[in-house]
């Protein structure tokens, strides 16, 4: 893959991936300002690296909670609707990237509520939200798992695919999908398990807020599962730069560098919201094996597992 990429490029993705991989933990590496846009003509510029504008702020006791809704995320989800399950389409990173990312939450969620993961439906009982959940690519594996989901999406376009290929199978056609927020559906006081949100905070306007709403989704001692791109110098040259502009693996525009957000800033976030970070882990490709596989390395792509803690009053 490497040797289709003009020869500067090559050498800069290089450089990057020298880097050593940051150990599992909450700890990682701040971000570095890019000069590979570049490199890119078409590719937008990456801004300086400090926090994300919006990723800390807290609203103060007592304001309106802002949406979390970007309407030109949204519609930019929406107008490819039809295709996410489509293997070779659009979303195919996100359908061979589906397997890993389906056998770590598995495996975290058994071990958080203590559930054998041998078993055909380890999550048998477990009222599981998954919030982003576009037409349901991990919606369905997890109602196979034995799961009772809800999937919500603010992309109404998505939501009426995801009611239709659920209503396929017996297996899936349990799963209710909405058309929401999820901090619209706090206000429904609505509570689950688990809460899982894959690739969704970088799309999000108020993430802070967002995490909140994340939050208030959950139980007191369930647990809570993200995954996102780090706002890093190896995110911006393989995420955007390579798979958005130069091999369209994934459609143009999709990512934003402003918007990304960093692993520091996910943790501080969540636990602003009482959720405390027990594992975050790294997800990456392997261009010569054609598939993902989970690693220490967050500097990419990356996952944070949390649990839901409320302080009780001292009598
Ligand atoms: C990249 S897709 C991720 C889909 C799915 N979670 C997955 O990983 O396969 C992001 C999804 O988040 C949805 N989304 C973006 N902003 C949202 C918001 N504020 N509230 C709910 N859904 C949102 C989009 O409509 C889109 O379907
Ligand atoms: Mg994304």
């Amino acid at each position: 893959m490497l040797r289709r990429l003009p020869p500067c490029l090559r050498r800069a993705l290089l450089a990057s991936s020298s880097t050593p991989a940051p150990r599992r933990g909450v700890r990682i590496q701040e971000p570095v300002r890019s000069p590979l846009w570049r490199l890119c003509s078409s590719a937008p510029p990456p801004p300086p690296p400090s926090t994300r504008k919006d990723a800390l702020h807290t609203p103060g006791r007592g304001s309106a909670a802002s949406s979390s809704l970007n309407p030109a995320e949204v519609a930019h989800f929406n107008s490819f609707a039809e295709t996410w399950w489509d293997t070779e389409g659009p979303f195919k990173p996100l359908h061979v990237m589906n397997p890993t990312r389906l056998s770590f939450i598995r495996s975290i969620l058994c071990k958080h509520f203590r559930r054998d993961p041998n078993s055909s439906k380890p999550l048998e009982g477990l009222k599981v939200i998954d919030v982003g959940c576009a037409a349901g690519i991990l919606s369905e594996p997890l109602a196979r798992m034995g799961a009772t989901v809800t999937g919500i999406d603010a992309a109404d376009e998505c939501i009426k695919i995801a009611r239709v290929h659920a209503a396929s199978d017996p297996l899936t056609a349990s799963i209710e999908y909405f058309c929401t927020t999820a901090e619209d559906l706090v206000k429904e006081n609505k509570q689950f398990d688990a809460v899982i949100c894959l690739e969704v905070i970088e799309h999000v306007d108020n993430p802070s807020e967002f995490c909140e709403s994340l939050s208030a989704l959950t139980v007191p001692n369930g647990a809570t599962v993200i995954s996102t791109i780090n706002r890093s110098i190896r995110a911006f040259a393989t995420m955007i730069v390579a798979l958005e502009y130069i091999f369209h693996w994934i459609p143009k525009g999709t990512h934003h560098w402003s918007k990304l957000v960093t692993p520091d800033e996910l943790v501080l976030m969540l636990e602003k919201a009482s959720v405390y970070v027990q594992e975050m882990a790294g997800i990456g490709y392997n261009p010569w094996r054609g598939n993902f596989s989970m690693s220490d390395d967050t500097s990419v792509n990356y996952f944070a597992y949390g649990i839901k803690k409320v302080e009780t009053p001292q009598a």
